[in-house]
């Protein structure tokens, strides 16, 4: 199950039939694509998959040529100016001031908010505290990420829109700006997230949309979109030789079982609990030890591999 907006309330995000082209290239082609409130979104695509387009056309820097985009009911262009206190945007780098200290662009960002979070609560948090009187220049890239993540939280957004947020950071960098995704999750925020890391997308997302070539190839939650196209596989390893015929029958034509290699028996197909089951009560009704069952699930990189053919790392 996927959180969804409370009754009345609308969409963090909601694109319908979008289309953006450039020149000959089309970027974005009739993307539908919804962000509930409260909901962490990853959109995932190899290389010049459409991400980041849609994401500016969410925050408003690019017009879509065709189709409706809306974020929290408004339209991210005409009505930017009421938009702005509402959402974070994560800038890579854009609007610092090289010589300016880390806390002092916090600060001042935090000044244009009505009701900010604490900055140093917000430097700590993101392991930051003791850069709070570096200037901007000397910062690592590590540093300055995480500091765009906080000029973009410390307005107390309802929605984030956060490209690539933990890209370049080290291990405990990553984590730390996990914990503070989660955190805002669990505050009601609503966050849309381009990613090409399996892992983050698996550990934070509520909801995974791949695109490719500007369109949706699948949508749902890790689970579903793990399963989408999916043949499992069951090992069960036991004494060789045995009758599979009565394992088929219970499967009743969702699965296709045989011995791979003497004493190890392969269940391919559908494989759920049920299969599971049926496989331990295969053995017990023959009155052998099954010493292993194995269910294989595939990684998020394997769907993604098969639904675009290239590698999820940029
Ligand atoms: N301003 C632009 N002018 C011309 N072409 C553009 C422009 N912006 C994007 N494109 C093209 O649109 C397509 C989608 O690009 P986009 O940057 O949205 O992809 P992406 O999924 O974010 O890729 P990446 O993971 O490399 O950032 C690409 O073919 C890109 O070259």
């Amino acid at each position: 199950m996927t959180p969804s907006s409370p009754p009345g309330a609308v969409p963090a995000v909601r694109l319908d039939g979008v289309v953006k082209t450039f020149g000959g290239v089309t970027a974005v082609d009739h993307l539908d694509l919804t962000v509930e409130r409260s909901q962490v979104l990853a959109l995932l695509g190899p290389n010049g998959a459409g991400k980041t387009t849609t994401v500016e056309m969410c925050e408003g820097f690019v017009t879509p040529d065709e189709g409706s985009v809306r974020v929290l009911g408004l339209d991210p262009v005409a009505d930017s100016d009421a938009l702005r206190p509402r959402i974070g945007v994560m800038l890579q780098g854009g609007g610092a001031y090289p010589g300016s200290r880390a806390g002092e662009m916090l600060d001042l960002v935090a000044a244009y908010s009505a009701d900010p979070l604490d900055p140093d609560w917000l430097l700590q948090r993101l392991g930051l505290d003791e850069a709070r009187r570096t200037p901007y220049r000397r910062l690592s890239g590590g540093q300055q990420q995480r500091l765009a993540l906080a000029c973009a939280l410390v307005g107390r957004p309802e929605l984030v829109f956060l490209d690539e947020p933990t890209a370049g950071l080290d291990a405990q960098a990553r984590l730390l700006v996990w914990e503070l995704i989660d955190a805002l999750r669990r505050d009601g925020v609503s966050v849309l997230l381009t990613t090409h890391l399996m892992d983050e997308a698996e550990e934070l997302a509520d909801e995974i949309v791949i695109i490719d070539h500007g369109r949706v190839v699948a949508a749902g939650t890790p689970e579903e979109v793990m399963r989408t196209g999916a043949e499992g596989q069951l090992w069960l390893t036991a004494p060789p030789a045995l009758d599979v015929a009565p394992l088929q029958a219970s499967l009743a034509g969702t699965c296709r079982v045989r011995e791979a290699l003497p004493g190890r028996y392969l269940v391919e197909g559908a494989v759920d609990p049920g299969v599971v089951a049926a496989a331990a009560q295969w053995c017990a009704a023959l009155g052998v030890l099954a010493t292993e069952i194995r269910v294989d699930q595939r990684s998020l990189e394997d769907v993604f591999l098969e639904l675009t053919g290239r590698e999820l790392r940029g």
